[in-house]
């Protein structure tokens, strides 16, 4: 199969779809990998290294975009992007569509067949290519958010382990899943007081058993949100149902009884976000102030850590790279329950319920595709 990697183009996205060494994977199983010139340069790797792991240079993406048959990238095609896709060629990558519908439509219009990363699954119940990533952003969020912090950047002016005499920062983090779990351990390691808020009673042990007394857990009714956010100087926004929007747990009216300079780091953005006043923002500019609380949503939290992001997704990535090269996206498909389940659209079809049922679309169900 011709493997194409166009160069990421979201604001301040330094990641690659595939590092070198998965090129090498890729092309000695016969396959030919080609990759636009400078694509991998922001995680450090060169022309001459992807040459030596068997791939081609390109010069531009509209190339690489004619040619492929199957485009491994990051993140969700911009609209340049998808603009190129067409029907017959396969685009594995980040997509997020519940909360995009241009995007969605652009996929859709190209007939193109797209895997979502973040919706294929494993036997544990997890999100075995969405969790490399989760664990780098959860990493980030307390340390975005004890930068949000500081008096200069609109904070209360708190440092987030406090010092002898003065306590810590409360830090309250709501989805105990990869992201908040990695998201606690940073924010405790920096010796802030942590709290775990979750609506599944078997994640709050797992993690009161894997935490002890460092983190406290905290059953995500209405009324115990609302107090501990009132009450923190940091709520990272953690919460995911696969494929969907994410559901809005602090509403704008509440903001005025939260701390004024408190911060909110909404890590679910890429879903939506969980704030109701959450809009996306990047790199380049990456928080706002809504009634004197700073918001912290940067879409592509990993793209500031690329080199250590673009060999974490890859590690997970490359098993199904290879399936789909190998077998072609049909069979690869029919082979492994857990690849399928990444499958969001093909030939103008949304095949993801909760992709559908957020954007108002039919369903195309799988098993209908793939049979
Ligand atoms: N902004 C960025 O750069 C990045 C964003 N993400 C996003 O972070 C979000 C979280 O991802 P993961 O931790 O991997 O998901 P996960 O599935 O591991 O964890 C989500 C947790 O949220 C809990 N939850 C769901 N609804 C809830 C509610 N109403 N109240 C309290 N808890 C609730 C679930 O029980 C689960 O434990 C996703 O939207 C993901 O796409 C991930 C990586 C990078
Ligand atoms: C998961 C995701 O959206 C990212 O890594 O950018
Ligand atoms: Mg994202």
């Amino acid at each position: 199969m011709l493997i194409g990697i166009p160069k990421e183009i979201k604001n301040h996205e330094y990641r690659v779809g595939m590092t070198p060494s998965s090129v090498r994977e890729a092309t000695a199983h016969g396959h030919d990998v080609i990759i636009e010139t400078n694509a991998g340069a922001g995680i450090g790797c060169s022309n001459d290294d992807y040459i030596a792991a068997g791939a081609k240079i390109i010069d531009t993406a509209a190339e690489i975009f004619a040619k492929a048959e199957m485009i491994v990238k990051v993140k969700e095609p911009q609209k340049v992007e998808y603009e190129q896709l067409r029907e017959g060629q396969l685009l594995f990558t980040y997509l997020h569509l519940a909360p995009d519908p241009d995007q969605t439509t652009g996929l859709i219009t190209s007939g193109v067949t797209a895997i979502a990363y973040e919706t294929v699954t494993d036997k544990n119940g997890g999100l075995p290519l969405l969790a490399p990533m989760s664990e780098v952003a959860g990493r980030m969020a307390p340390q975005v958010g004890a930068a949000a912090l500081q008096k200069a950047n609109g904070g209360r002016g708190m440092l987030l382990g406090g010092v002898p005499g003065v306590a810590p920062a409360k830090v309250v983090v709501i989805g105990g899943g990869v992201v908040g779990t990695n998201a606690a351990r940073i924010a405790a390691g920096m010796g802030a007081d942590v709290i775990i808020l979750d609506k599944n009673v078997k994640r709050l042990t797992w993690i009161d058993d894997a935490f002890g007394p460092r983190v406290k857990t905290q059953y995500a009714t209405i009324d115990d949100t609302e107090a501990l956010v009132y009450d923190a100087d940091m709520v990272v926004g953690a919460v995911l149902i696969p494929g969907a929007a994410a559901p809005k747990l602090i509403h704008k009216n509440q903001l005025s009884r939260m701390k004024p300079g408190s911060v909110l780091v909404d890590v679910a953005i890429d879903q939506g976000g969980c704030f109701e006043t959450s809009k996306a923002t990047t790199h380049a500019d990456p928080t706002y102030i809504v009634d004197d609380v700073v918001h912290y949503c940067v879409a592509n939290m990993p793209g500031a850590v690329a080199r250590t992001s673009t060999f974490a997704l890859n590690n997970a990535t490359l098993p199904f790279t290879l399936a789909l090269a190998d077998k072609g996206w049909k069979k690869a498909c029919q082979d492994d329950p857990h690849l399928a389940a990444g499958l969001n659209i093909h030939k103008g079809r949304v095949t993801y319920e909760a992709v559908a049922s957020a954007l108002g679309y039919d369903h195309m169900p799988l098993d209908r595709i793939l049979a």
